[in-house]
């Protein structure tokens, strides 16, 4: 197996081998007001099940913003790092969420967790989450990096990182990068394209800095996308344009 990164980021349909799968949190709500609305979770399941299908090794990590978010309003005069530890159970919750709604459909799921919760969750060890990966098995990993004042992003790019996976890919509720946040400027462009220093320079908020300086150190390309377009991902995996790569 091997562990270099795809630095190019550009794919031949079908090449990614494995990859690091980030799902918004935020998303799993739905037109629901929080928390995880069944139809939607659902949906997300049958199209890591086609992505399953093409043989790709696929490891997950998912959000915690349809639940608790560190820096939401709700947590105003928290202290930050007890906010951040209440987030990042909420993405424990979420990863479990998801595995028994894989596991419904058959596949055969784990969740490691970042932090200990050794009743409910199986701690994160890298070797082990490399073998489950080979075996075939959908890894899911929780708590983001287990440490405050981070996001579930930064823990893809550093998850993606330590498993070698080919590229990131952040599914989210935009259908990629704009010049300008593209719900608040209408006249926002996407980028199909963009340099990891383009986008930390100009400061693009659709994913955080640390995220983007990881996975710029590691030489590892990001492809953000919709995860409300029927079908993206695996347009994605299949080297469709869709979406924004984000690359060296
Ligand atoms: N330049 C930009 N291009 C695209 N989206 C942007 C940009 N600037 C800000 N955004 C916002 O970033 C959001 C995606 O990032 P965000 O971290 O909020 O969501 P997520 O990671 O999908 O959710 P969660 O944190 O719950 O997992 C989009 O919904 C979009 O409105
Ligand atoms: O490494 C991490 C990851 C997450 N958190 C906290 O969890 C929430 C939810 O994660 P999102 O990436 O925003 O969906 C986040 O706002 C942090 O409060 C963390 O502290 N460390």
């Amino acid at each position: 197996m091997t562990v270099e990164n795809n630095a190019s980021g550009n794919s031949k349909p079908g090449a990614y081998k494995r990859v690091l799968l980030k799902l918004s949190g935020e998303a799993l709500m739905g037109d629901d007001a929080f928390g995880i609305n069944r139809a939607t979770i659902n949906r997300m399941v049958e199209e890591i099940v086609e992505v399953c299908a093409m043989g790709v090794e696929l490891a997950l990590v998912i959000g915690g913003g349809n639940i608790f978010r560190g820096v939401a309003p709700g947590a105003q005069g928290m202290d930050r790092a007890t906010a951040d530890y209440m987030g990042m159970m909420a993405t424990i919750m979420n990863s479990l969420a998801l595995q028994d709604a894989l596991k419904r459909r058959g596949v055969d799921a784990r969740v490691q967790s970042a932090l200990n919760i050794e009743q409910v969750v199986e701690p994160y060890i890298r070797p082990k989450a490399l073998r489950y990966l080979e075996e075939g098995k959908v890894v899911i990993f929780a708590a983001g990096t287990g440490n405050p004042f981070f996001t579930t992003d930064t823990a893809a790019a550093l998850r993606g990182a330590e498993i070698g996976a080919e590229v990131v890919l952040k599914a989210t509720k935009v259908d990629g990068i704009y010049s300008a946040d593209p719900k608040k400027d209408p006249n926002a462009t996407r980028y199909s394209r963009i340099t990891f220093d383009e986008a930390i320079t100009k400061r693009l908020e659709v994913m955080d800095a640390t995220a983007f300086a990881l996975c710029r150190d590691q030489k590892l390309p990001i492809k953000v996308f919709s995860i409300n377009k029927p079908g993206a991902l695996k347009r994605v995996l299949l080297g469709d344009d869709e979406g924004t790569l984000v690359h060296v």
